[in-house]
Parts: C-alpha cells; structure tokens; sequence
C-alpha cells in the first residue's frame, strides 16, 4: 500500500456509494480524509472536486482522491483542470486497472448513478492494487506534462466549499 491517505468528495449523486467506498477503504487500512458532502442535499459539485485535486496535487507522492458525482463527469472535468492532476472517469474493472497501469491516475472519478456498489468496488480495487508500468508511458506522461505547462497559468483555483451551495 504505497498511498498514504485518499481524500474524497462528493455532492449528493454521489453521496450513497460514497458512504461504501469510505467503509470499504476503512475495512481495507486506508487512511481517507472525507471532504464532503454529508448528506443528500443538493450542493455543487465543482468545490468538492477542487479540493480533492487540489490536496492531492499539494502532496501526489502520498495522497490519491476519489471523487463521486451522478455520473462522474463533471468531477473528471473539474479535477483535471489541477496540474498534476490524472482523474479517470471509470465504470469497468479493466479501466480502473489500465488508468494505473498506463496514465498513473491519481484521481478515480465514479458515477454513484452509473455503476452500483460491488462494481465501484470491483473498479477501486483494481485501481488502488495495479501498479504503474511506466516504461512506454512515462513518454504520454511528459507530453500531459507539457500541455499543462504549455495552458495552464501557476494559480490555482481553490476555493472554500461554501456552507450553502
Ligand atoms: O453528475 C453530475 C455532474 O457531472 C452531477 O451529480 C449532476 O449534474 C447533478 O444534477 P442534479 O442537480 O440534477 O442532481
């Protein structure tokens, strides 16, 4: 278990199949940092992302994040626009286990009304367990590297997560 802590976040699409995936990393020995939200209420979800993405790209070396929404998508969006930020939208084991083995994802972005409970286990799992092959892909790497250098300006979007959405 090379991470150290997976931070999480959802809004409220995503807050059933959070609750299971926090319980099944517990069960495992992770450490998860939870940023919300709590409940089912309606909130946005791009200030969930960001703060995920933004934890995860203050300390890639030890952290990776989850993030849930009713699809995933937007989270995937959001996340992406971070530096130093891999999310992969997966809905099957074999995406989980190829976003490891050949993008080294650090974020894995579910959709909680898209796959059900034992598959977004299925599909952590063989994230969280398959290795980066690096090799080969360590050139596609340098390139996402250089797209980001390229577009990005070096301040980075992180807002609070406001109490009312
Ligand atoms: O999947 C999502 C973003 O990609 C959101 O969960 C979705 O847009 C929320 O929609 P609604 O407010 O109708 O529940």
């Amino acid at each position: 278990m090379n991470v150290k802590k997976i931070i999480i976040g959802n809004d409220h699409g995503g807050y059933d199949l959070k609750k299971v995936i926090v319980k099944h990393l517990e069960q495992q020995g992770y450490s998860v940092e939870d940023v919300g939200s709590h409940s089912d209420a309606i909130v946005r979800y791009p200030y969930y992302a960001a703060s995920v993405a933004h934890a995860v790209a203050q300390n890639p070396e030890d952290n990776k994040g989850i993030l849930i929404c009713s699809t995933g998508i937007g989270m995937c969006i959001i996340a992406n626009k971070f530096r130093g930020i891999r999310a992969a939208l997966c809905n099957t084991s074999y995406q989980g286990k190829m976003t490891s083995a050949h993008n080294n994802s650090n974020i894995l972005c579910l959709g909680g009304r898209c796959i059900g409970a034992f598959e977004a286990i299925d599909i952590l799992d063989a994230w969280l367990n398959t290795p980066y092959e690096g090799g080969r892909h360590d050139i596609s790497l340098g390139l996402i590297g250089e797209a980001e250098n390229t577009n990005f300006s070096d301040e980075q979007w992180n807002p609070d997560i406001p109490d009312i959405p």
